[in-house]
């Protein structure tokens, strides 16, 4: 019953898309008319016809047309998302209508050209619109400048000027944004309409994707990519339409994971554009896995929840991207920006117990625009950026190019893995994957409006790109019941080491947290001990050096005494003269003031004294009180010795058992001692 149910509603879409092809020409004219149906099966897609077929055939799950059938709206009883749809329609069990089981998987790089409005500095030097667009036909039509004005009517071999040709492509989408009042005008909604919901659908599949945007300088890439906030562009649809969809999915059995990483490619290196900057700037590196290919290492990969979350990160990664005016554009991307979310869909089914995991990788590059130093007139650090940016896009050109090239798919898998120039720039490198790997892949050229040589260049790499095939496959893990307790087991088994060893990581340094603080402290006080050791040190000497001269003085004194006691100096024979005065006497006689001078002799008992009896006894008098003092010195010196001696014993004791750090320094104290 489930088989045919499946393979009824195949029948229908099938006929549907017949009827869709056969009345195309009635109802293309606006694209926004067919844009759920899916790339190849809009009128006028010729260029991409045959590629497109396998894809048309995903789109065909799509809701739009799966509201038509009625086997099919059977089918989506449960499911409004698409991963549900895909389970029901068995791709979960790996019969994916273009994965897996197509000969084909993969497909093309779809290509789609989108021509902006006039800038101001356009319509000052009143530039004419070289670009038209058939939106029936999806060609873009180039037309040849006029001719300088001295070259007209001359042949071709005698122009000038170089003769430029008018040109004509068809892509999958020719997205007209020059004249706003046109009916086939292309705004922000129609673009994400057309491509970014069918690559949604993809992802919900189990398909990584990639969009990235191509095109010169001011060209309109970031405007298509993010938009403004009145005008979104196709990132930020693209993450409000995710978060649509998951919160529509009422299914206990299913569950999301949604991640997000931001970076940019500027001047040969890679920032995360999740993380603030720093000065200088903090590269990252980027390794390759056998399994995913070349990543970028530390790269921050956040977790987001909702809508909002996700919008938040990617402001943050704006903000803090590489961006500063030019002549050509006044917030040019000075790097190439390449936001990534992952979409991981677990749904776990009761009835078989089995688990299946479906893991999406959603690219969306910004690239920077090609410039020329004529044109942009820049110099310095400008002129540096943009020689890296043309640098890479260089490359892109040869990696699109060897891609394209049909001996490259008949060259042998070695030989053509050799020839793509891939690690030639990192911007191809890390792009990989999603140039000619695992990648449902789109290419969004923009173009301006007056621009003949630039814009020539671009619809020519626009031109190659179509011819890219990528090999996408859904990456998906089934799981039995089994399998799966065996994994959880060894998850369990897992988490329980890194446990331990974060346990004992964090044990480790907390105590050498602590021993640290100890360590501290206790050098703290052992500096303080060492200062005031130094002091103390600086004191002693002092007092030591005092002492020791007034000792030496007092020696001095000493032996001067007791040599003059030895040896008295003999007594001098003083003629005594009657009459003479003792000194005092003679002055009291002499100046005392007002008293007038007797003649009257004094009494001679009294007055005089033998000299050298006065003599000896002063000195043995002044010896006597020195011998004291000396005493008493020495007994001060001795206590202060023996003081001295008590602080070296203490401090000793003290510095035994201290740490290296104090030894040493408390060994200073005493050497210096
Ligand atoms: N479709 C459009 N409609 C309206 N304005 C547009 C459109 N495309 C681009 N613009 C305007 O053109 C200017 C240049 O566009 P944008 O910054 O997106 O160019 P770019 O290709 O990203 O340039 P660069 O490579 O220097 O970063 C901006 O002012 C933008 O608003």
């Amino acid at each position: 019953m489930y088989h045919q149910l499946v393979n009824r509603q195949r029948e229908l879409s099938t006929q549907f898309v017949q009827l869709l092809s056969e009345h195309s020409l009635d109802m293309s004219l606006d694209p926004r008319f067919y844009h759920h149906i899916g790339h190849g099966y809009g009128p006028g897609s010729q260029s991409s016809a045959s590629s497109s077929d396998t894809s048309a055939l995903t789109s065909i799950t799509s809701p739009s047309i799966r509201s038509t059938t009625a086997s099919a709206a059977a089918l989506r009883s449960n499911a409004s998302s698409p991963s549900l749809r895909a389970r029901e329609g068995g791709a979960m069990h790996g019969t994916y209508l273009d994965g897996a089981s197509s000969p084909t998987p993969g497909g093309n790089v779809r290509v789609v050209v989108r021509v902006r409005k006039f800038l101001p500095r356009e319509i000052e030097r009143n530039a004419e619109c070289l670009i038209s667009m058939d939106p029936r036909t999806q060609t873009t039509k180039l037309r040849a400048p006029k001719l300088d004005p001295e070259d007209e009517g001359k042949p071709k071999s005698q122009a000038r000027g170089k003769v430029l040709e008018d040109k004509s492509f068809i892509f999958d989408n020719s997205f007209w944004s020059h004249d706003i009042d046109d009916n086939h005008y292309a705004h922000q909604e129609d673009v994400y309409n057309c491509l970014g919901e069918e690559f949604l659908d993809h992802n919900f599949e189990g398909y990584h994707t990639c969009i990235f945007a191509y095109g010169q300088t001011g060209s309109g890439k970031s405007y298509t990519m993010m938009g403004t906030p009145d005008q979104p562009g196709l990132i930020p649809r693209t993450c409000e339409d995710l978060f649509q969809r998951i919160e529509s999915v009422q299914s206990p059995d299913i569950s999301f994971n949604v991640r997000v990483s931001y970076f940019e490619v500027y001047n040969e290196h890679v920032r995360d554009l999740l993380v603030p900057r720093t000065d200088p700037p903090h590269y990252l590196r980027i390794r390759e896995s056998p399994s995913e290919g070349p990543y970028v290492k530390d790269l921050t990969e956040a977790t987001v929840k909702n809508f909002t979350e996700l919008m938040k990160c990617m402001r943050k990664g704006d903000v803090s991207r590489t961006v500063a005016s030019t002549k050509m554009n006044d917030t040019s991307s000075r790097s190439h920006a390449v936001f990534t979310i992952t979409l991981k869909q677990i749904h776990h089914d009761l009835s078989t117990d089995e688990t299946t995991e479906r893991t999406a990788r959603i690219r969306l590059v910004d690239l920077a625009g090609s410039e020329r130093a004529k044109s942009t007139e820049a110099t310095g650090q400008r002129l540096r950026e943009g020689s890296n940016i043309n640098k890479s896009l260089t490359t892109l050109g040869r990696v699109i190019a060897a891609l394209a090239d049909p001996k490259q798919g008949r060259s042998g898998k070695r030989k053509g893995k050799d020839v793509v120039p891939y690690r030639d720039s990192i911007l191809t490198w890390l792009l990989k994957d999603s140039l000619g790997g695992n990648s449902k892949t789109a290419m969004i050229a923009c173009i301006s409006p007056s621009d003949y040589e630039e814009t020539l260049s671009t619809l020519r790499y626009a031109d190659q790109a179509k011819r890219i095939r990528t090999r996408a496959r859904v990456n998906q893990d089934h799981l039995s019941a089994a399998e799966r307790d065996k994994q959880i087991a060894e998850m369990a088994e897992t988490i329980r080491t890194l446990q331990l060893s974060v346990s004992l990581a964090t044990a480790n340094r907390r105590e050498s947290e602590i021993q640290n603080e100890k360590l501290e402290e206790y050098q703290q006080k052992v500096e303080k001990m060492q200062r005031l050791m130094e002091e103390t040190k600086m004191v002693s000497e002092c007092k030591i050096k005092q002492l020791q001269t007034e000792n030496e003085a007092l020696r001095n004194h000493l032996k001067l005494a007791l040599d003059s006691l030895r040896n008295p100096i003999p007594p001098v024979t003083v003629e005594k003269r009657r009459g003479s005065l003792s000194p005092v006497t003679e002055y009291n006689k002499e100046n005392r003031p007002g008293s007038p001078i007797s003649d009257v002799e004094p009494e001679p008992d009294l007055i005089w004294e033998d000299e050298d009896t006065i003599r000896i006894k002063g000195r043995e008098l002044e010896a006597h009180d020195m011998q004291a003092d000396m005493e008493d010195l020495l007994m001060d010196i001795n206590l202060f010795k023996r003081k001295l001696a008590s602080d070296h014993e203490r401090f000793r004791a003290i510095q035994k058992p201290g740490s290296r750090k104090r030894r040493r320094a408390l060994g200073e104290v005493w050497t210096n001692n």
